[in-house]
């Protein structure tokens, strides 16, 4: 049994607690909010984020300091938006070493960072290589009820991200390990992109096909910025590429979908983000993944038009106009022509 901190009690957070305690581990479960820590402790709940029962064998914790003592691991599941800052705090008190696992999916605007990167830059001991991803589609939801879900844990360390495998395996919860953290990161973050885009065409009351053709077309140019930037073409048909595209996209549980189909209903971003309650990263990422497709020279004409609804005003049934308008071209050019140049 080892003792193992999580940072970040939202409906991530307490959901990998769940499966770290199933597995028999001792955790600490740290949230900013006193208030949401004293519930934890005397309810065994957590009912804003997750409508299960929270096991013996997790303690939450509103100090940084006591929730990290004795750890072997730290796991930071805060949005994105908040990773420098618990970073930074995490950096003030952690004075022994332990294996640091993120399972946050985003890219920071401005920097164009991945999570691994921005958790890097603030703690003073850990590089960039140190640090082991977790990702996948999993929603907390079903995590929680302990449904049969599968994730990838990646690290350029393959003995940090087999570590990381090791604490959280379990019968119903399916751990691989992958050397390509750069694909893995960037395949979590850039789905909540077209997950927005799902939604709003659901909204709209488009059906299945222009589904389909989002999730497709969307992996298209996931995979074409993601080679750009060096990552493995193939990670994207894997669990945190294809794979989350297709769980969030076609999901009711996923935040970014359903910000998408109100949106898709004619609600303003801003409405939709106060209803949500919780993070939708797809908001903050498409302006990253905006900014890193100009810089790269990619063409990302999906990721281009929910930019142009969320942050321009355009109509959502103008930007499905503009893409079924597009000039013609073959289907297969891209992605096929990536796979073949690095594997002939
Ligand atoms: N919910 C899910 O099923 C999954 C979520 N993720 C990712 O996990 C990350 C966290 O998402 P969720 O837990 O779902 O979000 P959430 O919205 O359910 O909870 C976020 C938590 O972070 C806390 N928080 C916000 N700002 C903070 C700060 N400055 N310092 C400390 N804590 C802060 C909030 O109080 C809240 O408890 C996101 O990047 C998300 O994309 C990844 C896989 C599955
Ligand atoms: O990443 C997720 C499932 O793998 C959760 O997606 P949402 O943030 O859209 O709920």
């Amino acid at each position: 049994m080892t003792k193992i901190a999580v940072l970040g009690a939202g409906s991530w957070g307490t959901a990998l607690s769940i499966v770290l305690a199933d597995n028999g581990h001792e955790v600490n479960l740290w949230t900013h909010r006193k208030d949401q820590a004293a519930i934890i402790n005397e309810t065994r709940r957590n009912d804003k984020y997750l409508d299960v029962e929270i096991p013996s064998n997790i303690k939450a914790y509103d100090i940084l300091t006591e929730a990290i003592d004795g750890v072997t691991a730290v796991v930071i599941v805060v949005p994105t938006k908040a990773i420098r800052e618990v970073c930074k705090s995490l950096n003030d008190v952690l004075n022994h070493d332990v294996t640091i696992i993120h399972a946050s999916k985003g890219i920071e605007p401005v920097t164009l960072k991945r999570v691994s990167q921005m958790i890097a830059e603030e703690l003073e001991n850990y590089k960039e290589e140190d640090i082991v991803v977790l990702s996948g589609p999993s929603h907390a939801e079903e995590v929680a009820l302990r449904q049969p879900t599968t994730v990838t844990v990646s690290s350029v360390q393959m003995d940090n991200a087999k570590v990381a495998q090791d604490l959280f395996i379990n019968e119903s919860f399916r751990v691989y390990t992958s050397p390509d953290i750069l694909g893995i990161e960037l395949g979590g973050a850039l789905k909540n992109i077209i997950a927005l885009g799902a939604g709003i065409s659901d909204g709209l009351g488009y059906g299945d096909n222009a589904k389909a053709a989002l999730i497709t077309r969307g992996l298209a140019e996931i995979a074409r910025l993601g080679t750009s930037l060096g990552a493995n073409p193939l990670s994207f048909l894997g669990l945190p590429g294809v794979g989350d595209l297709i769980v969030t996209c076609t999901s009711v549980h996923s935040r970014n979908w359903r910000a998408g189909n109100l949106l898709g209903k004619g609600h303003k971003l801003d409405d939709v983000l106060e209803q949500m309650g919780m993070v939708v990263e797809g908001v903050r990422t498409v302006k990253a993944a905006y900014q890193f497709a100009e810089e790269q020279q990619v063409e990302m004409p999906i990721t281009k038009g929910i930019y142009q609804v969320l942050f321009e005003e355009k109509d959502p049934k103008d930007i499905v106009e503009q893409l079924m308008n597009r000039t013609k071209r073959e289907e297969m050019d891209d992605l096929a022509k990536l796979l073949m140049e690095r594997y002939s």
